[in-house]
């Protein structure tokens, strides 16, 4: 199977642990920055998570360097604009890439000035190559509060014109839903689509409570469902987007092997799983990659592989005119 020729929908990256080393070097040189290397091997060797990770405290860790050269406009536009360029260099079709404003303040800079400036590089590579995207403004769950309602308000004005929901990330502790309740309410009436991670490292009660009390459409990862009847039936009743992402999982020891994730599982029981990246530099990814890896593990057909890009279609934030040019691609 050629896979780089395959249509793809990725629905689940991170925008700070998909940045080329080659731009950090650049960028930290530009805005006179300290790295710990010229070397392009080895800030590549830095940034990605290594197999002898932990847990998914150690995997975070990678993202300080990549964050350390994304404090201004230009660097982050740049960032974003060639991370849209990578994708559709590999036949990804449809992208939504989330990322965390509150991250990007270190030098001062605006939510308007930050979620402007991803938005504006996304563009660019909108005009130049056959993709369509949209951004996903992730919350750090262990970050302070008092800012979440500014990041939800600054985005609101670029809803439907480049970013379309709200997410909470980071580490995951047990019962981390309810205190997110007000926030999420805000996001909602302001017009933001939701997904949550959940069921990544925690329980699978953190996705039960994701969807019952933070109404996520969708997951991030959400393979801890198989210890927990609730909310696997939760899921398979309000068909709720599973956004797996393989490589990720092993890194952060979220599964031990490939052949233990339960991806396979899911899809034979029909729940709607999608298949993405997480991160491509931390987790030293493509799509292509993903999607190799996935269907050589599980032996999956040409034609499952379009029964899960259809649920990707199915799954994204995009409108329905985005949606229907991709089904165009569909088999
Ligand atoms: O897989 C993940 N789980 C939880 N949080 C994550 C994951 N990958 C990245 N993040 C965090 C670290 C980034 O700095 C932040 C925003 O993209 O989101
Ligand atoms: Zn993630």
């Amino acid at each position: 199977m050629n896979y780089s020729s395959l249509p793809k929908i990725d629905l689940h990256c991170h925008l700070d642990g998909s940045v080329r080393p080659q731009t950090i070097i650049d960028l930290a040189n530009q805005q006179n920055i300290s790295i710990p290397s010229q070397d392009i091997n080895e800030i590549r060797s830095l940034m990605i998570a290594p197999e002898t990770c932990q847990n998914l405290e150690e995997y975070l860790m990678r993202f300080d360097l990549p964050l350390s050269v994304m404090q201004t406009q230009a660097g982050i536009e740049r960032i974003s604009f060639e991370l849209f360029e990578d994708a559709a260099k590999e036949n990804v079709k449809y992208f939504e890439v989330r990322f965390g404003p509150q991250l990007h303040q270190l030098q001062g800079l605006s939510f308007d000035q930050i979620i402007g400036s991803v938005v504006k590089g996304m563009q660019r590579a909108e005009a130049m190559y056959d993709i369509k995207g949209n951004y996903i403004l992730s919350i750090l769950r262990t970050f302070p509060k008092d800012n979440i309602r500014d990041v939800i308000d600054a985005g609101a004005a670029y809803l439907n014109k480049g970013v379309v929901a709200f997410d909470l990330a980071g580490a995951e502790l047990p019962g981390f839903c309810s205190e997110f309740i007000p926030y999420v309410d805000y996001a909602i009436e302001k017009g933001y689509r939701i997904t949550i991670h959940a069921g990544e490292q925690g329980v699978g009660q953190n996705v039960f409570d994701a969807v019952t009390m933070l109404k996520a459409e969708r997951v991030g990862h959400g393979i801890h469902i198989s210890g927990h009847q609730g909310a696997y039936d939760l899921v398979k009743q309000q068909n709720i987007g599973l956004e797996t992402c393989p490589s990720s999982n092993i890194q952060t020891k979220a599964v031990d092997k490939l052949s233990e994730h339960p991806l396979k599982a899911f899809y034979e029981d029909a729940l709607p799983i999608t298949i993405n990246t997480d991160n491509r530099t931390v987790s030293n990814t493509t799509m292509t990659d993903e999607i190799r890896k996935v269907m050589e593990e599980f032996n999956l057909s040409r034609e499952d592989y379009f029964n899960i890009y259809k649920i990707s279609v199915e799954q994204a934030f995009a409108s329905d005119e985005v949606k229907q040019h991709l089904m165009s691609f569909a088999d």
